[in-house]
């Protein structure tokens, strides 16, 4: 068995209720100080978006899991938002979700946090109902595969995407996490932006009976493998976990967010 099939079989045992407890449920999930790394992660990819260069026909979110918080400012400015993941209980969990099925989680304090970033007043079932309209499709994906969609997107055909700890949680090694980095970038047009938050030295993390093997990596690895992607550096910023929040589900020492662009010669 290779080191990615490796993974892909330790994938088997995700449990993607038990992921959304460990993480995006309070108190680990924090709205109550705008200096909670939930507040942080939402309002960098507010300002990025706020700022009007990011936008255009197709978002697509690579690695989605059973989560949709990384996409509630990005998707206001595209016409169609693409979600995938590699599991079909993350897809089946996000399909619940988006057709307001029984048992769905409850994403409503984080669209109630970006409507108030976003200070329209508008009601936060309002925003979450255009999401729910503007996700056009569910769909699988392997970053580890040359077409990552296979044939689903033709390469260079993506206006943005989004991703959020997925290269790094999925790759056996460094060569793989940027060979994986690379095949993500080819979905990009030239020009393309990527919004990529990701966990800084993580080594595993817990979801139910699952372990997961994560690639350590850190800020100057992932602005390297930016550079070798043939990707421009927009922004990065860094946020460091306090020891309040390292309760075991994971050993991540701090979380990375990054705005890039793919050169527009490739
Ligand atoms: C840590 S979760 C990230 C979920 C979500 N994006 C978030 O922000 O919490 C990592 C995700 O990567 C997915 N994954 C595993 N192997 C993959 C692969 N080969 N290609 C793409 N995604 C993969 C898993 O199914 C899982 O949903
Ligand atoms: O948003 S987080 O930064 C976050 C959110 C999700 C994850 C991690 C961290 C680290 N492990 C990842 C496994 F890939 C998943 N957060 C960590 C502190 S408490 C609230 C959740």
């Amino acid at each position: 068995m290779s080191s990615i099939q490796a993974v892909a079989e330790s994938y088997r045992l995700f449990n993607p209720r038990a992921y959304l407890q460990n993480n995006y449920v309070p108190p680990r999930a924090d709205f109550t100080s705008d200096d909670s790394i939930m507040c942080w992660k939402l309002r960098r990819l507010h300002e990025a978006c706020a700022k009007g260069e990011i936008k255009g026909r197709i978002l697509v979110d690579i690695g989605s899991g059973p989560t949709i918080y990384q996409l509630l400012s990005a998707f206001e400015h595209f016409q169609e938002t693409i979600m995938t993941d590699y599991l079909e209980v993350n897809r089946q969990e996000l399909k619940m979700w988006l057709n307001n099925q029984p048992g769905a989680f409850d994403w409503s304090p984080y669209f109630e946090h970006v409507c108030k970033l976003e200070g329209k007043g508008e009601p936060w079932k309002d925003k979450q109902k255009r999401l729910q309209t503007r996700v056009s499709r569910v769909i699988p994906v392997d970053i580890h595969k040359s077409s990552p969609l296979g044939g689903e997107l033709a390469p260079g055909s993506v206006d943005c995407l989004v991703s959020s700890f997925c290269l790094e949680a999925c790759s056996p090694n460094l060569e793989a996490f940027q060979k994986a980095l690379e095949n993500v970038v080819t979905l990009l047009k030239p020009q393309g932006h990527f919004l990529w938050i990701g966990a800084l030295e993580e080594s595993y993390y817990l979801a139910g009976e699952a372990r997961l093997s994560v690639v350590p990596v850190t800020e100057d690895i992932v602005k390297k493998a930016l550079c070798t992607a043939k990707c421009v550096v927009r922004e990065f910023s860094t946020y460091v976990i306090p020891p309040s929040m390292k309760v075991g589900v994971d050993d991540v020492t701090g979380i990375f967010f990054v705005w890039a662009q793919k050169n527009a010669s490739k």
